[in-house]
């Protein structure tokens, strides 16, 4: 079976290439080759692969640029995941597709659930939002996972800014009032082939189709995931925590957008705690930096 898989210079997309690998021939084509911004290269790459599953981990990304930018955000995460999933639907496949906490507002107090009314409060949680909904009107085998606060070592996220922003000397001021669950990208790509494993029985994706909440287990602020960072990481430099008013953005962030993830947890999937992911994640940093 060929694996479509989209967004592999991206920090899900990476580790995906590699935890993929057992369910099939993963296609991973370079934005060049497949941009979710031209819809008909989008139709005319999958009729010619004809993949038996299309996991899309492409998307705009950039939550702040997103608000000068809506159109473009809502082209490449509401539009295009839509037309990935017609193309599954009339080949006869499924497809995975990653959103986010941002589709809450954050004003609940306990962990969102799946069937929770989501309320973005910005242009990047509309448009992937646009992209949910687009996927499961479409009658494709599917299934939505909604992650959270994604890092890794390598590509655009806290962790790295953080780091070298230690590095390079700099104070650190950090939002104190926003909650929610950071997600190493490995945990989450192999989480996804571990359901991808499952969805192999006769029958699952009739039974199964739908939205999940996937990220790591607990919950912290953008603050205490800094400390926790430099803890790991050895760095004795201070986290000053702040309110969001203090940090200028352009754009409005939930202030609670924890994800319960029991229903993924009914399937059988153990998920570790936050922490516990991110110590395995500076684990392999240091490997990384001894070799
Ligand atoms: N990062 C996070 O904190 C969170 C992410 N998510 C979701 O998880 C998924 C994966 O995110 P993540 O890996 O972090 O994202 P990244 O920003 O790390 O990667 C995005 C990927 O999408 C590609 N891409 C962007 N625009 C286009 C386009 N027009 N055509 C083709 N490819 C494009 C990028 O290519 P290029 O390298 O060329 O730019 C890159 O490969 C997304 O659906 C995202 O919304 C959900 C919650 C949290
Ligand atoms: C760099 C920095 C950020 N912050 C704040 C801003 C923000 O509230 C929070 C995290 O910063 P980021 O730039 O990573 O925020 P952001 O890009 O909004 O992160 C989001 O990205 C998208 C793609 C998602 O789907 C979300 O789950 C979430 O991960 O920390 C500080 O307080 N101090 C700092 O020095
Ligand atoms: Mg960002």
């Amino acid at each position: 079976m060929n694996i479509l898989l989209t967004g592999a210079s991206g920090q899900v997309g990476y580790e995906l290439r590699r935890s993929l690998q057992g369910l099939g021939n993963v296609v991973a084509p370079a934005r060049s080759g497949l941009d979710l911004s031209d819809l008909a290269q989008l139709r005319s790459v999958v009729r010619e692969l004809k993949p038996g599953l299309i996991v899309n981990a492409a998307a705009y990304t950039a939550v702040e640029r997103a608000e000068s930018e809506p159109a473009l955000a809502l082209w490449v995460n509401g539009e295009a995941p839509g037309v990935l999933a017609a193309e599954a639907r009339a080949l006869g496949a499924a497809i995975v597709h990653y959103s986010t906490d941002y589709v809450f507002d954050g004003r609940q107090q306990a962990p969102y659930r799946e069937e929770d009314t989501p309320a973005p409060l910005n242009a990047y949680g509309r448009s992937k939002l646009a992209g949910e909904q687009a996927v499961a009107a479409s009658g494709a085998a599917h299934l939505i996972l909604r992650t959270s606060w994604v890092y890794g070592l390598r590509g655009h996220n806290f962790l790295c800014t953080m780091l070298e922003r230690a590095r390079q000397g700099h104070a650190l001021r950090v939002v104190a009032d926003q909650f929610s669950a950071p997600t190493w990208s490995r945990t989450l790509a192999e989480l996804t082939a571990q359901l991808l494993v499952r969805a192999q029985a006769p029958g699952w994706w009739q039974a199964h189709s739908g939205i999940y909440h996937l990220s790591c287990g607990g919950q912290t602020s953008w603050h205490g995931f800094a400390q926790a960072i430099m803890a790991e990481a050895g760095i004795g430099c201070e986290v000053q925590a702040i309110g969001s008013a203090e940090y200028p953005s352009p754009v409005r962030r939930p202030g609670n957008s924890t994800l319960c993830c029991d229903k993924l947890r009914t399937l059988g999937l153990v998920i570790p705690p936050w922490h516990e992911a991110l110590q395995l994640c500076m684990q392999d940093r240091a490997i990384v930096e001894y070799n």
